[in-house]
């Protein structure tokens, strides 16, 4: 089997006496959609906040292509190749379409004279931006205004900022929230094939869209993975339909 690109091995958290993370193993092998569900409150977040740096684990480690990263910035994570999309966005509403993504771009650089720089003639930037909005089918909508956009094409939109970066993961945080079943359709048409450019952790509730697109899932309750396997196996465990998949116990 192949070496996993993220490798999550005994990882705690703990805030005051609520467990966040309870000995955590969780593997994202390359060119697989790895879903993470669970609850409101599992610990999900939680989790992938410390994958990506923003938290740091009370015990365990992060490898990330092999390498530990457990103690590496959010930054230096980013510069080896995690690519994120967060829960809530981080477009600037009043730039244009291409403007966001050349922003994506210079930062994926780490460029220090970044703001002297009249970024927006930057051949290699503007290049970069435009190859990832092509990817995720923005390229026709680059001179807009970001608040102009939809709600599922800003959603396009943070994934081509993510891109910028030529991840070697993702790291997605619900980005099918608050898209219809439009917006859902064309972002699970976009993840479909991203798997192939790097593979997906995805964080996701709705459940049409996890069974539709994993290769494998793990259930996140209270702190701990309760299962990790294929959709089917997760459908048919039996310890998942009833803590997460609301069913009842047989009698
Ligand atoms: N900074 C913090 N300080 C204290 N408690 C926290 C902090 N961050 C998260 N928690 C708690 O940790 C638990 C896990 O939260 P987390 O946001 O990771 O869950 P989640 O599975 O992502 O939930 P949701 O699906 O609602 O986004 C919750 O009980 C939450 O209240």
């Amino acid at each position: 089997m192949t070496d996993p690109i993220l490798d999550i091995r005994g990882v705690c958290k703990a805030f005051g006496a609520l467990q966040a993370s309870q000995d955590i193993d969780l593997t994202v092998r390359p060119g697989e959609i790895h879903a993470l569900i669970g609850p409101n409150g599992a610990g999900k977040s939680t989790l992938i906040q410390q994958i990506a740096g923003g938290l740091r684990p009370d015990a365990g480690r992060v490898l990330f292509d092999g390498c530990d990263v457990t103690s590496l910035s959010t930054a230096a994570r980013a510069r080896l190749g995690m690519g994120r999309t967060f829960q809530i966005s981080s477009l600037a509403m009043d730039y244009t379409v291409l403007q966001n993504a050349v922003l994506g771009a210079l930062g994926a650089r780490g460029d220090v004279f970044r703001f002297f720089r009249p970024v927006m003639r930057d051949a290699d930037l503007l290049a970069q931006a435009r190859v990832a909005l092509t990817t995720v089918g923005l390229d026709e909508f680059e001179a807009l205004r970001t608040s102009e956009l939809s709600h599922g094409q800003r959603r396009q939109l943070e994934v081509a900022v993510a891109l910028t970066l030529s991840p070697r993961v993702f790291l997605m945080d619900e980005p099918m929230a608050g898209l219809g079943a439009e917006g859902s359709r064309r972002l699970m048409d976009l993840l479909d094939g991203l798997r192939a450019e790097a593979p997906i952790l995805l964080i996701e509730h709705d459940m049409d869209a996890v069974f539709a697109l994993a290769d494998r899932i793990s259930v996140l309750v209270y702190g701990q993975i309760i299962a990790t396997g294929t959709v089917d196996e997760i459908r048919a465990n039996r310890d998942v339909r009833t803590a997460y998949l609301g069913e009842e116990e047989d009698a």
